[in-house]
């Protein structure tokens, strides 16, 4: 399946202009915490996958690696900036924002940086939203709030009237912060500039709580949004050890998929079960969900259960569902609907219950990144603003086996990442948890 990737990063032209960060990789050579430049990030990482490409070391694919280089396309002094943020919050979109704008301004000498305003809205006239100049002393301080200080948007916008903006402006390049959604925007912007014939580069930031972004180890926010959500898991294991057969249930975000609640159930061991949109299950029989936790309450007086807001949609299936404004099919909540049949279930079974139902919600996203995050935060966007500056476009930063590097924007957006049922990292929640593989 990977044998077809195509993991080659699309470049404005050639770069003839001396980096002012030039002298910081000069004379740097691989090492095994640095990759030079005209060095290549495998892809495969086992000797069974090296092996299974069947190709000799030059073929092998990979990316190309993030970092400073020698030699830019764009001068400095005479380029000029766009940031937005879209779709929805996430801790450390304002670390990334002023990262950018720092490296741009301190370390490459950049004059220009505009702001747009709620995401692709800022660059439609009929919004009225005015840019913003991101300067050095407007950014400062911002990394200590939640949310974005460009704000955020859903819902479709029209490329070309995006293109037409930026021309205006003058831009020559354009940072997208955002989802998947997001950069699936951010390509239709770079085709369209690619169209009209114009040397503007497309850098996304990867922005996801869910994680569900493929081709980077781990997305920002996501780490400082799980921790979050522990402390309503800590608060729902209190709860229901406090009274006979205590339940507590937390349902936490992750909409597709169920990194969230996997890791906050993982990081305090307190939760027996874990439901993910990945993995399904049965709630009725003898093996079922409800069996299950009804044995285990009634042996040990008390169970956490951790759900993901996207798992169990088939439940209720027949329910209205819309979608948002960018499309994004809307959700049930299952949640309240596991509440009602916990409760049902145990009046059925004449079992006496004491059920604490806690949905944290936007409250694990809408808090400031925590120190892993914002470090992570730091080293994506100077990844991004060193592509940018060499003239790379439709890609995106991430980090790939704990390396930083540049991965085509189609590629971001070619599949969703979610937790492999067959994969380590549900072993492991098998193995906290106890819980049986399947229910049903
Ligand atoms: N296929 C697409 N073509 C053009 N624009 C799109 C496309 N899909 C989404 N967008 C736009 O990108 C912006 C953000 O999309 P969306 O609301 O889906 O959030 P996201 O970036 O996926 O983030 P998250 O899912 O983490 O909230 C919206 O303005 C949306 O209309
Ligand atoms: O209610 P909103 O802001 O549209 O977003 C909710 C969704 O966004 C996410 O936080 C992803 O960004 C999902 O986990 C959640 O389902
Ligand atoms: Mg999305």
């Amino acid at each position: 399946m990977t044998d077809s990737l195509d993991l080659s990063v699309k470049t404005l032209g050639t770069c003839r202009i001396s980096s002012p960060l030039g002298t910081l990789v000069q004379n740097r050579r691989s090492t095994l915490h640095y990759v030079d430049e005209t060095d290549v990030v495998l892809f495969d990482d086992t000797r069974t996958m090296v092996a299974g490409r069947g190709v000799g070391a030059e073929e092998l694919p990979g990316f190309e690696p993030g970092g400073p280089r020698g030699r830019i396309f764009f001068d400095p002094s005479k380029t000029r900036v766009g940031i937005v943020t879209c779709g929805g919050l996430c801790p450390g979109l304002n670390d990334v924002i002023r990262a950018i704008v720092l490296e741009l301004t301190n370390r490459y000498g950049v004059q220009r940086i505009y702001g747009f305003r709620n995401g692709y809205q800022g660059f439609v006239a009929k919004y009225g939203r005015a840019v913003v100049d991101l300067t050095p002393e407007v950014v400062s301080g911002i990394n200590e709030y939640g949310g974005t200080i460009l704000g955020t948007s859903r819902g479709q916008q029209d490329p070309y009237e995006i293109v037409d903006c930026l021309e205006q402006l003058s831009l020559n390049v354009l940072f997208v912060i955002g989802g998947d959604g997001s950069m699936r925007g951010a390509l239709r912007i770079a085709e369209v500039i690619a169209e009209r014939g114009r040397k503007i580069a497309v850098i996304g930031v990867p922005k996801t709580i869910d994680n569900d972004i493929p081709y980077i180890d781990q997305s920002f926010g996501f780490q400082t949004a799980f921790g979050k959500a522990t402390e309503t898991i800590r608060a729902a294991h209190v709860e229901a050890r406090a009274v006979p057969n205590g339940v507590g249930l937390v349902q936490l975000m992750g909409r597709h998929s169920g990194f969230i609640a996997c890791y906050a159930a993982l990081a305090n061991n307190d939760a027996d079960y874990v439901l993910i949109p990945e993995v399904p299950f049965a709630l009725d029989g003898d093996n079922g969900f409800l069996s299950h936790l009804r044995a285990r309450v009634t042996r040990r007086g008390h169970a956490v259960v951790v759900v993901a807001e996207g798992a169990g949609q088939e439940y209720l299936q027949h329910e209205p569902q819309g979608s948002d404004a960018s499309g994004n099919r809307k959700l049930h909540d299952f949640g309240v609907y596991l509440r009602k049949r916990i409760f049902d279930y145990f009046a059925e079974t004449d079992t006496e219950v004491n059920l604490k139902y806690i949905d944290p919600s936007y409250a694990i996203r809408s808090v400031p990144a925590n120190p892993y995050d914002s470090v992570y935060c730091i080293r994506l966007a100077h990844a991004a603003v060193h592509a940018a500056m060499a003239g790379r476009t439709e890609m995106v930063v991430g980090r790939w086996h704990g390396r930083f590097v540049h991965i085509p924007m189609a590629l971001a957006i070619s599949s969703r990442n979610q937790v492999d049922p067959e994969g380590d990292l549900w072993m492991t929640v098998l193995e906290a948890t106890n819980q049986p593989p399947r229910f049903g």
